[in-house]
């Protein structure tokens, strides 16, 4: 039987009763089975069949309750002052109609706090004159449980408050907060409990809440929690005006309190911190699930009272989450460029972020066993803006028996070649089939038509890929021989009667014109291990050829400013190697230039400067405004020290020119720069 075919009380019964399963999870035994995201669409459903049916909203509803509950494995003890959950909005629109309506109540003008939502648990702290006699959790609200004993372990929470002159340390404080986990730190919290064979956590918030709720205290006191306070129940002895004043006092007592909230006027300001936050979520050590936007004044906050679980002057602004839950359908392994073998998580398609994810990197073997994730689990994983989605941890409730542990090959699943370390005391394995290996050529060949390369448009991954399998190229050598008639062998580059398609005839040329590109872009397109762009350059301005690299001692080598040691003996080792000798070999055969032309008319003007160019300029792209300040000499950097020159600044420049004018580094627009490449005086 579906949803809808169900009797709207029959509904309302199913779904409360699914909800409150879900919160006896998370909140009583901290490992909840679906991500916050599908939890919240439940609630939302809960809500939306309430407004349909204003009859079946029974006070006891889970939309009218604070969430949670407690354990009988703690003693119950009530809150002085209830403990309440927050209202939530989840885009602009829902947010600007919340200040309208406030700010109908409050009059125009009202303060608001905004402040960071932590995604952890709270904490109610009691202090009487100064000393620390409880530590509870919220519970239903009302009722909490009594983690005093773990609540003293935390290093954040005083045990005793501070005295201040400004702020008398009243008779009775009753302090809320949330206690966290560092993101940093919960990796490796999951993998001492793996390795104690233990349960790892889905996700960082429920490793706080695990952590803070252990019947033995000294188990919380190894998980390093961390605690911020956002609020205040009963006080004795003190009527503060507002929150900012507050959070005043309470830092003045030695309480831990945010260095990011902010008192702002207005929905523009307020729309303006939520976008800022929105952007910065990962300049925080902790995770952060939204924005609080909060009335300051305490007799408007008392005016606007609260709902039965909420406070009505404040809301959370809830930000798309990062992590979601999903299946580990199967761990592969690809074998990259140097012949590394890593396994990666083939996931169920699940949106993440803005965007659909069903891979993630797992590293190496020995992280996969960290993680303590089984093949078939369901698994957390968290997408942090652009970042590469990562695996949390697994659901551990979901399995069923049907898991399987992942098994690292014996053999490269590209070529059959025996996997081995490369030496004794490496993590990782690889392919040491390195020349004829497809996973490596086709790599390979991807990186050399890279931008930082090549930089040949038309041969990307499906390229690379029909030139091997069309059996056109034995390896990166034979490229540019390539004809016209080599390419109709692949179906890639030829149209359906056999001729050579418009993407074919434009790899053609591109390998024509790639045959003049400067020497550091062949030395990077050498797949040479470390050799990335800074350093083909360094080698490049002083070695003038490839062939002078090709001689040069390892010695000669290490002395190049950028090069050192462990470059010096990979170049030399890339040399020794026969095939390797023979790309050069067939690369020069073919025309690629191989040997910076010594432009003897343009002027050494940079001879020893250091200069960084940051935003777009007009004239110059990136790479040629680099290529113009080392072909006079100069050093191209990616980053202002004390020890930059000049810094160039083009159309919207990052923090860099904002790092150079707290230095005092002689700051440069586009013409200025030009009459420094072509002078070596900016202002000349
Ligand atoms: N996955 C599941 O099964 C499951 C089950 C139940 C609840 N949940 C999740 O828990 C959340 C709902 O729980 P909730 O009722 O605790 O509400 P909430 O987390 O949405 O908001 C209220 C809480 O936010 C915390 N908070 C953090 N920063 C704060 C700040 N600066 N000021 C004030 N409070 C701050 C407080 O502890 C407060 O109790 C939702 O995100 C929901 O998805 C998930
Ligand atoms: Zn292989």
């Amino acid at each position: 039987m579906t949803d809808s075919d169900m009797a709207p009380e029959q509904q309302w019964a199913q779904l409360a009763d699914e909800i409150r399963d879900h919160q006896f999870r998370y909140y009583v035994k901290d490992s909840p089975i679906v991500s916050d995201a599908e939890f919240d669409g439940l609630l939302g459903r809960l809500q939306a069949l309430e407004d349909a049916h204003p009859e079946l909203a029974a006070a006891d509803s889970p939309t009218k309750l604070v969430g949670g509950g407690f354990s009988t494995e703690f003693t119950p003890v009530d809150h002085l002052e209830r403990m309440m959950s927050l209202d939530n909005v989840f885009d602009t629109e829902e947010l600007r109609t919340w200040i309208s309506r406030t700010e109908a109540e409050t009059g125009p003008g009202c303060e608001f706090l905004c402040e960071l939502k932590i995604d952890g648990v709270a904490l109610s702290l009691v202090y009487e004159n100064g000393r620390l006699v409880r530590g509870v959790t919220r519970g239903d609200g009302r009722t909490g449980e009594d983690v005093t004993l773990n609540a003293r372990t935390i290093a954040d929470v005083p045990l005793q408050l501070t005295p201040s002159e400004e702020y008398p340390v009243p008779a009775l404080l009753e302090v809320r907060g949330e206690v966290f986990f560092r993101v940093a730190d919960f990796e490796k919290l999951n993998a001492s409990l793996v390795e104690a064979g233990k349960a790892p956590f889905a996700n960082p918030r429920n490793s706080a809440a695990g952590s803070l709720r252990q019947k033995n205290p000294q188990i919380t006191a190894q998980r390093h929690l961390h605690m911020i306070c956002h609020g205040v129940g009963m006080i004795d002895g003190w009527r503060p005006t507002s929150l900012h004043e507050v959070y005043l006092a309470l830092a003045a007592w030695g309480l831990p309190v945010s260095a990011h909230t902010a008192k702002v006027t207005g929905a523009q300001a307020i729309e303006d911190t939520v976008a800022y936050w929105g952007e910065h979520r990962h300049t925080v050590e902790h995770e952060i699930d939204g924005l609080v936007v909060k009335v300051d004044q305490a007799g408007l906050q008392r005016r606007l009272g609260s709902t039965s679980r909420a406070p009505r002057w404040a809301i959370a602004f809830k930000y798309p989450p990062e992590e979601v839950t999903t299946k580990l359908h199967d761990i592969k392994v690809g074998v990259g460029r140097t012949g590394r073998v890593t396994p990666w998580a083939e996931m169920e398609p699940v949106k993440v972020a803005g965007s659909t994810v069903s891979r993630a990197t797992l590293h190496n073997a020995s992280e996969v066993v960290r993680k303590g994730v089984l093949i078939g689990d369901t698994i957390t994983i968290r997408k942090a803006g652009d970042v590469i989605p990562e695996v949390l941890g697994p659901v551990v409730d979901l399995r069923d028996g049907s898991e399987r542990a992942f098994v690292m090959p014996t053999h490269c699943p590209e070529c059959g070649a025996e996997l081995r370390p490369e030496k004794e005391s490496d993590v990782d394995i690889r392919c040491p089939n390195a020349h004829h290996c497809p996973a490596q050529l086709r790599e390979r060949l991807f990186h050399l038509a890279g931008r930082g390369a090549f930089d040949i448009d038309a041969l990307g991954y499906e390229g690379a890929n029909a030139l091997l399998t069309g059996e056109v190229i034995e390896d990166e050598g034979d490229l540019f021989a390539l004809t016209a008639d080599d390419l109709t062998n692949t179906a890639f580059y030829t149209t359906k009667d056999g001729a050579l398609s418009a993407n074919g005839r434009r790899l053609l040329q591109h390998l024509e014109s790639a045959k003049d590109v400067p020497l550091w872009r062949v030395l990077v397109a050498l797949s040479i291990r470390h050799v990335g762009p800074t350093a083909a350059r360094a080698l490049a301005g002083a070695m003038g050829s490839l062939e002078a690299v090709a001689e040069a001692s390892p010695e000669d080598l290490a002395q190049v400013d950028g090069v050192g040691e462990t470059l010096a003996t990979s170049i030399r080792d890339w040399f020794e190697v026969d095939w390797h000798r023979q790309i050069v070999d067939k690369w020069r055969a073919a025309g690629v230039a191989m040997a910076d032309e010594v432009d003897e008319s343009t002027p050494r003007t940079l001879e020893g400067k250091t200069i960084v160019v940051t935003g777009s300029l007009n004239d110059f792209t990136r790479d040629g405004a680099k290529e113009a300040i080392i072909a006079r000499g100069g050093k191209a950097s990616g980053s202002v020290s004390k020890k930059t020159d000049y810094v160039v600044i083009g159309d919207s420049p990052g923090s860099k020119a904002a790092k150079a004018e707290q230095l005092g580094v002689p700051i440069l627009d586009e013409n200025a720069f030009a009459r420094l490449l072509a002078t070596g005086d900016p202002e000349a």
